[in-house]
Formats: structure tokens, sequence, C-alpha cells
């Protein structure tokens, strides 16, 4: 090992200042063990305490400020637990409250009258007079302790704090640290693109990320520690796509004659252009003779199936077999029921196997699929099983993967022994372009940006539950009009009972609300056998049922063009996506639609930014990318745990333009200098290295 391993690998027992119990707490409540873990600890946030202001200056957008000035007189008010302490703050300028929810008791004891105090906080507003809500308050004649400053706060337990390891003290640690280390930091990006981009040095983005002198410092060190996380994350990515391209082969498929005869004879709708420019994207992977690895995204209703079916007639037409997997039976049944004519009008064999598919039939389709007499299969997971074997598999489409695991996937991959199918993933749930490129990295991304011409956007509005008869007449209007309604209940599994009595009393009241001969309603949800989904779906599809009454089992892909009303119950229990999700059910045919979306009285204030957005807009990007920030990105997909997502600086949220820079970077790197052999690249090379053997972000350590 060498010399700066040694230096970044030292135990926190030797640095000075800490000491052997503080060192132990450090270990246990915060994970940091080393001088590398404690340096990379970087602030959450900071205080800027570098100016004082006038309580007359003070505005409530302001995320903190910091006021000189003397306490009047105090109070308590409220019992138990709501009590409070409310004092008098005032300065030459005027007066303010500052408010104390917690500690009262003590807080009442130290305070003293008249004193001159430095408040320092969030000012909030109320009927014109300002407040702050647990300002940190020091006696302002003690100097030496408030010196004006920009000052790191850092992400500490209570355990820490009681412990005198607060905010302060770990800043002065890091001092003492950053002294240390800094003959030992070395540059980590090439000087090209510390050029180009006119980054900061990294010692000096290390020393300014934690004792910046001012916001434009922070900025700098803050601007380049994201691009090197981001560049390096990307890098990785996109190293690892090009290896996988070179390690597995894809079966040529350049015979159009086939997709060529259902586009021109029997398609009976244009495609729009982005479904166009998607075809020749997936056809253009087809002739490459190496594996496609591609995700489609497309908004709800934007015509991914129809893109699908083309991919499989490709395949099917240069003499290999595909398949198309989908999350629920319901989807199954669904593909399969609309793509039956077009295989039959094409004289081909399209099969279905679910987990309802029973044993006699199973034996025919395993023999048909071995045979190659079978040409296009559609299912659920149960394609997975290990008895389904093919005879030339050359293409596999995931519907919605987010619902299939990596080790499933492996699964098909290994479905056709000498070449593996060509893999592509659809999904309906808008992910970010950002965010798409971090996760999938290794995979090429396609998008269908466009809705089939004639669309007219989805109506959203927002009712309390106590307008519910004003929906159900308007409801009546449109089933007038020979449209159909959906009606959505939340169904969350710790409150399964509960939520199924929901779902009955909601049916029970419709049933008063919407009485037979006249109406006919039907329900939908997720306990019922398949054939019976299935049934329901059918009578909803041929306009037997005019309302229908479901869970979230309707959630993905379900596609009755008739229906034009979404009703959805306690929208208030949903997140965006499914909320987006669950509106895109209507709006797939030429009828104006509309979504309604009934809540209770309380909401949070999240909850209010959730359904403001779906009322404003209908564009399922634009929604994902108010979502990132409601929730946060590793709630989107659930592939936090890939490590991809072990972001330690970088906002996937916030720095998407951070992020399209350094993949473009990385990508012209890589490809001048794939092997990253150049001398100018050594720094990335050691770097890398580094990153490996450490799997920190510190890296390499030469
Ligand atoms: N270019 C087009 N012009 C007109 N209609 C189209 C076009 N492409 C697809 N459609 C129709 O639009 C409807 C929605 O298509 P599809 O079910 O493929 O959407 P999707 O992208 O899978 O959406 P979701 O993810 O919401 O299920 C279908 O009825 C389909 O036949």
């Amino acid at each position: 090992m060498t010399e700066r391993a040694t230096f970044f690998d030292t135990s926190l027992l030797y640095l000075k200042g800490l000491g052997p119990q503080r060192t132990e707490l450090l270990n246990k409540e915060l994970n940091l063990f080393t001088y590398g873990d404690l340096i990379q600890y970087y602030p959450f946030r900071y205080d800027d305490r570098t100016r004082y202001y006038t309580i007359s200056e003070l505005m409530e957008s302001m995320p903190s400020a910091q006021i000189r000035g003397r306490l009047r007189d105090w109070y308590m008010e409220g019992e138990g637990p709501k009590k409070r302490l409310v004092a008098t703050f005032t300065d030459s300028t005027g007066s303010m409250s500052l408010v104390w929810f917690q500690g009262v008791t003590y807080i009442e004891k130290i305070l003293r009258r008249d004193g001159e105090y430095i408040a320092y906080g969030k000012p909030q507003s109320f009927n014109g007079q300002f407040s702050i809500v647990h300002p940190e308050l020091e006696n302002a004649n003690t100097t030496s302790e408030n010196e004006p400053g920009f000052f790191p706060v850092y992400n500490l337990t209570e355990k820490l704090r009681k412990r005198h390891l607060d905010s302060k003290a770990i800043g002065k640690v890091m001092r003492v640290l950053l002294e240390q280390a800094w003959p030992h930091i070395h540059e980590t990006l090439p000087e090209s693109l510390v050029q180009q981009y006119r980054l900061v040095g990294k010692r000096e983005a290390m020393w300014n990320i934690h004792l910046p002198q001012n916001q434009a410092w922070l900025k700098q060190a803050q601007r380049r520690l994201k691009f090197e996380e981001l560049f390096y994350n990307q890098l990785r990515l996109i190293k690892n796509k090009l290896l996988q391209k070179e390690e597995f082969p894809g079966q040529i498929f350049r015979d159009t004659t086939l997709m060529k005869h259902f586009y021109n004879d029997l398609l009976p709708f244009e495609l729009t252009g982005a479904q166009q420019r998607v075809i020749k994207e997936v056809y253009a992977d087809f002739l490459t003779g190496k594996q496609m690895n591609r995700l489609l995204q497309g908004d709800v209703g934007s015509g991914k199936t129809i893109v699908a079916f083309i991919a499989c007639l490709m395949a099917v037409g240069n003499g290999a077999q595909a398949c198309l997997m989908a999350p629920t039976e319901i989807l199954a049944d669904q593909h399969y029921n609309g793509l039956k004519p077009f295989a039959e009008a094409l004289g081909l064999n399209l099969g279905i196997l679910t987990g309802s598919t029973n044993k006699k039939r199973r034996v025919v389709l395993h023999d048909e699929l071995q045979s190659g007499k079978m040409h296009i299969l559609v299912g659920t997971h149960a394609l997975l099983e290990d008895v389904v074997q093919y005879k030339n598999l050359g293409l596999c489409i995931i519907d919605e993967q987010h619902r299939f695991g990596v080790a499933q996937r492996a699964k098909l991959w290994r479905k056709n022994e000498t070449v593996p199918p060509h893999i592509l993933v659809m999904t309906a749930t808008p992910i970010p372009r950002t965010l798409a490129m971090t996760l999938y990295g290794n995979l090429d991304i396609s998008i269908i940006d466009e809705l089939p011409k004639g669309r007219k956007p989805i109506k959203t509005v927002h009712k309390y539950d106590k307008h519910r008869s004003e929906v159900f007449g308007f409801m009546r209007q449109q089933i007038e009009l020979g449209r159909q309604v959906y009606v959505v209940y939340p169904l969350i599994e710790e409150s399964e009972t509960l939520d199924y009595k929901d779902l009955m009393d909601g049916f029970e009241g419709m049933q008063r609300a919407f009485p037979r001969p006249k109406y006919e309603i039907g329900m939908l949800h997720g306990k019922m056998l398949p054939y019976e989904k299935d049934d329901e779906m059918k009578r909803f599809l041929k306009q037997e049922t005019h309302i229908m009454v479901a869970t979230t089992v309707i959630e993905v892909g379900v596609n009755v063009p008739n229906a034009s009303v979404m009703v959805i119950e306690s929208a208030e229990r949903f997140g965006l996506s499914q909320l987006h999700q669950l509106r895109g059910r209507v709006g797939r045919g030429a009828d104006q639609s509309y979504c309604v979306m009934m809540t209770g009285y309380k909401l949070s204030s999240d909850t209010r930014t959730r359904l403001e957005t779906m009322v404003r807009t209908n564009n399922g990007f634009e929604i994902a990318d108010v979502d990132l920030q409601l929730r946060g990105p590793g709630d989107l997909t659930g592939t936090q745990q890939s490590g991809v997502m072990d972001l330690m600086i970088a906002d996937l949220a916030k720095d998407g333009a951070i992020l399209a820079v350094a993949r473009e970077s990385a990508q012209a790197i890589l490809s001048e200098d794939p092997e990253l052999l150049l001398p100018k690249h050594a720094p990335i090379r050691t770097h890398l290295d580094g990153l490996k053997q450490t799997e920190s972000n510190w890296g390499r350590i030469s």
C-alpha cells in the first residue's frame, strides 16, 4: 500500500481533537472509521451567518436570517403538549416573536430580560408579524463564539450532539483533517475537463465543501464535486454497456417484408412520428449483429403496444420467435385480444400463457414453442418457467419492467441457447430523462413523446367529498352520452380489510346512486379469480357495464377507449405517478375525457402539490419530475439497491444539467479512448482503479 492509501485509511483515532470515545461514537452513529470516511462526510446544508438582518428587512422567502436584538418579554401559551413559550424580540426597526415548543421550562429559566441576543432561524410570517420557531439564540456579547461566517451543518444524531459533537465541533475537527490531508489530495479529473468546464481543483473543492467562506466558493466546490461524481458514475455505466455489447452477439433481422405487409395493408391508423422513429431505432439495432438492450419509454396511451408488435414482426419475419411479457393477467389478456386479429390476418400463430392456462393447453403450447410452430407468445411471469423452451427466441419484450427483478430478466436471457434474445423493455412510468440515464445507463433509451392524432387533453379537477352529488350528476351526463366511467378506490396492503370495506361501501353507494336496470355496474379487484376479472373486463369492453368500480388493478395498461371519466376516490392516498397512470386509463379515444380526484378536507402540502400538478398538466415527464422532487429518486423505481444510486453529493432531482454534461464528457472520452490508455486519461484510470479497490468515492489512492 502506498503513502496516500495509508493516509486516507488512517483510523479516526489518530485525528487530533477526537480521542477514543468520540471516535467510537462516530463509528457507531455515522459509520465513519477513517480519515477518508470523514472527509467525505459532506455537510447537508450551510448557515449563512455572514450578515445581520434587521427585523424590517425580513422576508418569508429567506431560508434563514440572523438578527441582533433584545429580548423584551415572554409568556407561556397553551396546555400540555401544545404548551409553548413566546418571546418578544426587538431591534431599532421593529419587533418579532421567538417561539419554542420543546424544553420550554429550561429555556424560560435561562432567558435574560432586556438581554442582547443574536437570533438565527427561518423567518415565518403570520398576519404581518414575523416569528422564528426554535431559533438558535446566542448571547450577543460573547463575541468569540459569534464570529460572523458561513457555517457547515452536518447531519448528526442526538447522541453525538449530547456528547458535544455538534456541527461546530465537527467543523473544527474537519479543519484539522483538511490541513493534514492537503498534500495527499490529488486531482482526480483530467486537466482537459477541469479547463473545459472551469472546475475548481480537487483540493480547493474539498476545502470549500466543508469550510467555505462565502456562497460563491461553496457553489464552485459543489459544482466540481457533483460533476466528478456524476462523471464517474456515467463513465462506469457506459463502460459496462460497451462491455456488454461486445460480449453478447445478437441475431440480425434484415428482412422487412412481413413488417411492411402489416404496415401497408393492415395497420388501421397512421403511426405517429415518435412511433416511427422508435421503430427505426429498433430496426437499426437488429442490423448490428449485437444484442439489443433498449428501454422504450412512452407516456400513458402513447401507443407502445403496436411498436412492440411491429418489433415482433421483424423477428418473426426473419425466422425467429418473439415473446411479450406483461405484469398482470389482465394486461396479458388485453395484449393477446388486441393483437389476435392482426396475427390471424398475417397467418401467424399467437399464443398466450399465464398462471391460469390449463395443463392440457400448456403441453400443446410447449410443443409448439419448441417446434417453432408458435411465432409470438404473450404472457405473464409464467413465461419464465424453465419448461418454457423455444426453438429460436429472437426477441423478448418486457412490459413495465419495474415489476420484474433482475434475476427474472436474466432468466429470459438464457432462453436461447446460442445467441441471447434481443431485449426491449417498455415502461409507461415516465422516468425523468436524467434519472433514466443514471438508472438505465446500460440500456439504450427510446422515447415516444407524442400522442396519436386527435387525442384531447384530459380535463382534470379536484373535488371535495361533499360535492359528491355534483360528481354523480356529471357521471350520469356522460353515461347518457354513451361513455363509460371508472371509479377507483385505493388499496394499500397494510390495511387490506379496511380498503376492501371502502371498496364494497363504495360499490353499494354507487348501486344506490346508479340503480338497475338503467345502469350496470361492474367491479374489479385483486381478490377475484383470474377468469372473473377477465369476464368483468370483457363486459366493460363490450359496453355491457357503464361503471367499473375498481382498485388499482386497473392501474397499468388497461385500454378501453370508450371510457371517458376516471373518478379517483381518496385521491390523497395515491402517489403522483400512480394518479397519472390511473388518469391514463381515459383519454384513449377521440372523446373529451375527464379525471375527477375526490378528497376529504384535510390535506398536507405535499398532497396539495400532487393534486395541483395533476390539474395543471397531462405531461407524464413533467409529472415525473415533480414526483422526483417530492419523493426522491429511490422511491420512484425501487432500484435504490442497485448501487447506481449511491450518490453522496449530486442530487438527481436537481442536477440534471450537470448530469447531462458529465455524461457527454464520459461518452466523448470513451469513444476516443475506450481503454483509457492515453496518458492524458491517466487520472481517470487511476481513479477508477481506486474506486474498484475501495468502492468509495474517494478513489485512487496511488
Ligand atoms: N398512431 C396511432 N394512431 C391512433 N391510435 C393509436 C396509435 N397508436 C396506438 N393507438 C391506439 O391508442 C391506444 C393506446 O395504445 P397502447 O395501448 O399501445 O398505449 P400504451 O402506450 O401501451 O399506453 P399504456 O402504457 O397507458 O397502456 C390503443 O387503442 C391503440 O390502438
